[in-house]
């Protein structure tokens, strides 16, 4: 064994490296891992439960001309340690640095980007028929977990790739968890073919051994078989109903040992036609804190790899600020319920979730079935809150056109990680929310400044008899729980100046400050408007002297608020709209991608005296 994993050439070491070698590398690589992971944070457990199995993969198949997809991509560090990469973990989704998710771009062993959960089904099927168009020869893996199985993408893929009878291989990473344990109808299903051999062991026995009853023994056992039993045997026996949607079924083996990886991957070259291969693995194996904790582990900043202690846990965030009020908005309220779609910790539903576990649903990583369940709910007169990140509620658009707000029904939509998202990137930043929101007839949209302001929208939210989305961002927000902020729709002037206006939307007030305060050094007198409401929008606070307004708002600038201002504004008044550009904006931290990008309260103001003095 070599002393670093960078000093391998990795995939092609790994085809001769010995079963014992193998076995030694996969320690070594969790040990990378832990020690890596530990420095800059990222996704531990999912990465730490399929070491063993990326090795036989790896091993197998002959990379690049073989295609693996990643479902979700989180799992994939292990992947890039053994595609070359291993010396870039220091930079692991740093501004600059190596990204957490595969990316074309990086490598070409990375076959298709992926970060938004239950794609790899369908863009392999995609693959697979471009292949088979071409006549050429090559494998098409698609590596899935069984979270991201209970996304309904994926069985529009299955149904798709099993009636197409191309050869797809699709491996289900199965561990039981999601983020936090797997739900739904879905994973039970695979809980009792987790256990079929077992099953079908001790069937099998149990017949056997009647059989062996002398004179009546054969009766007996073939009356054991009942339609009910066969059923169960045959639906147990072997993965039935992926075979039904046209798949071979190949395991359930376990996914943590190389050699039985290895033999079924084999076994799954001599199929024709489509492959569903089940493999069992640990989520967070080897490492103590994260098997008994994978949920904590799943994705981690920077921590003490001896205690496992976090080195900047989080403080009073949004998410937990919504998470407490919506506890005691309930308490008064028996109709609210709460929905999340596998990702009830992450937008601070815990609380509720305990408090109140009949008006809590986990609908699994099914964001536009959420929607549409919400619909449900209001439409029996419910008030349902649905808590969806940003980027991930891009997946229910049609369902809030359709069935929310063309029925104008009273559903709350908390929309966490609102903007800048920082190291997850272009996948995960919620850049997109304004833009496709604020043309939906019916919907209300408010932007929060602080936790007081969001306890406050959630309140008026839910007094309101329609449709609601209050959009906010990661991460820490100011938040004094002495203070009852009261919100009316309306927007507020904090400031007055007599140069320009600085309209703020939400969380880029304290952004808006500093550059007003910079601005006086300047000469340059502008006033302050906190914009809480994105729409309707609020002119009320326009001052009748003003010249200029410039918006800054944490989302794309292209049909943003201050796009949508522009249009509303007396011919007198210049706006100038300051968001995000028309790009996918990469990883890195956010300090330095506002910076970058000039959105920062130095960056504002920068560009507003610019303005003033005539440069731009
Ligand atoms: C559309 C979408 N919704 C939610 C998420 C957030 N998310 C990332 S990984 C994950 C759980 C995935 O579970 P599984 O596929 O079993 O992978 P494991 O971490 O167990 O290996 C979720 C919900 C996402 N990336 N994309
Ligand atoms: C891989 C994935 O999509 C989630 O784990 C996501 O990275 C969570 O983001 P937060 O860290 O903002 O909760
Ligand atoms: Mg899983």
């Amino acid at each position: 064994m070599k002393r670093n994993l960078a000093e391998y050439n990795f995939p092609e070491d790994l085809k001769n490296m010995s079963g014992e070698e193998l076995e030694l590398l996969s320690y070594a690589i969790r040990d990378f891992l832990v020690d890596k992971i530990s420095l800059t944070g990222g996704h531990l457990a999912s990465n730490l439960g399929v070491v063993e199995l990326t090795i036989a993969l790896h091993r197998f198949y002959d990379c690049p001309k073989d295609k693996i997809i990643w479902d979700v991509g989180h799992q994939s560090y292990v992947h890039k340690i053994l595609t070359g990469r291993a010396n870039r973990f220091d930079t692991l989704r740093q501004t600059g640095g190596m990204s957490g998710f595969p990316k074309s771009g990086e490598s070409e062993y990375d076959a298709y980007d992926t970060g938004h959960s239950s794609t790899s089904l369908s863009a392999a099927a995609g693959m697979a028929a471009a292949r088979d168009i071409k006549n050429e020869d090559y494998n098409v893996v698609a590596v899935i977990g069984d979270g991201s199985l209970t996304g309904g993408m994926a069985y529009e893929a299955l149904n798709n790739i099993g009636a197409s009878k191309s050869k797809v291989i699709v491996i289900l990473n199965d561990n039981g968890m999601s983020i936090s344990r797997n739900i739904g109808g879905i994973s039970k299903h695979l809980g009792k073919l987790r256990t079929s051999n077992k099953y079908l062991d001790a069937k099998k026995n149990i017949k056997e051994n009647i059989s062996r009853i002398p004179a009546v023994g054969e009766g007996l056992a073939k009356g054991l078989s009942g339609a009910k039993d066969w059923l169960k045997y045959a639906l147990l026996s072997g993965g039935v109903m992926f075979e039904e949607l046209g798949f071979t079924y190949l395991g359930p083996i376990d996914g943590n040992d190389i050699p039985s990886v290895l033999g079924i991957l084999e076994q799954a070259q001599n199929v024709r036609g489509p492959v569903f291969i089940h493999v069992m693995t640990k989520k967070g194996k080897g490492y103590r804190n994260a098997e008994l904790n994978p949920n904590k582990y799943h994705g981690i900043g920077p921590f003490d790899p001896e205690t496992g202690a976090e080195k900047f846990p989080a403080g009073v965030t949004s998410s937990k600020v919504m998470g407490e009020t919506l506890v005691k908005l309930a308490d008064d309220d028996d109709r609210i319920v709460a929905i999340t779609a596998a990702m009830g910790t992450a937008t601070g539903l815990a609380e509720f979730a305990e408090k109140y576990p009949k008006r809590y649903f986990d609908v699994g990583i099914a964001e536009a079935h959420a929607v549409t369940f919400a619909a449900g709910l209001a439409k029996s007169d419910m008030k349902p809150l649905v808590a969806i990140y940003s980027s991930f509620l891009q997946r229910a658009y049609d369902q809030i056109v359709e069935d929310v707000c063309l029925q104008n029904l009273p559903v709350v939509f908390a929309i966490d990680r609102a903007g800048l998202v920082g190291a997850d990137g272009e996948t995960h930043h919620g850049l997109l929310d304004i833009s496709y929101l604020s043309s939906i007839p019916n919907l209300t949209i408010l932007s929060p400044s602080d936790g007081n302001d969001l306890k406050a929208m959630l309140s008026y939210a839910f007094s309101l008899n329609s449709p609601v989305a209050i959009r906010y961002p990661r991460g820490n927000c100011d938040y004094d729980e002495n203070r009852e902020e009261t919100f009316n729709g309306r927007n507020v002037r904090l400031s007055s100046g007599k140069d320009v206006d600085i309209w703020a939307v939400g969380s880029m007030l304290k952004r808006a400050e500093k550059a007003k305060e910079l601005l006086e050094l300047r000469g340059i007198h502008a006033g302050v408007v906190s914009v809480r409401t994105i729409k309707p929008i609020d002119m009320s606070v326009i001052s009748s002297n003003c010249r200029n307004i410039v918006t800054i708002e944490d989302g794309t600038a292209l049909g943003g608020f201050g796009e949508k201002l522009s249009a509303l504004v007396p011919a007198s008044i210049k706006v100038t709209n300051f968001g995000w550009p028309d790009k996918f904006i990469e990883h890195g931290s956010c300090d330095d991608l506002y910076k970058l990008y000039k959105l920062d309260g130095e960056s504002i103001a920068e560009r507003i005296s610019d303005r003033f003095e005539g440069k731009a």
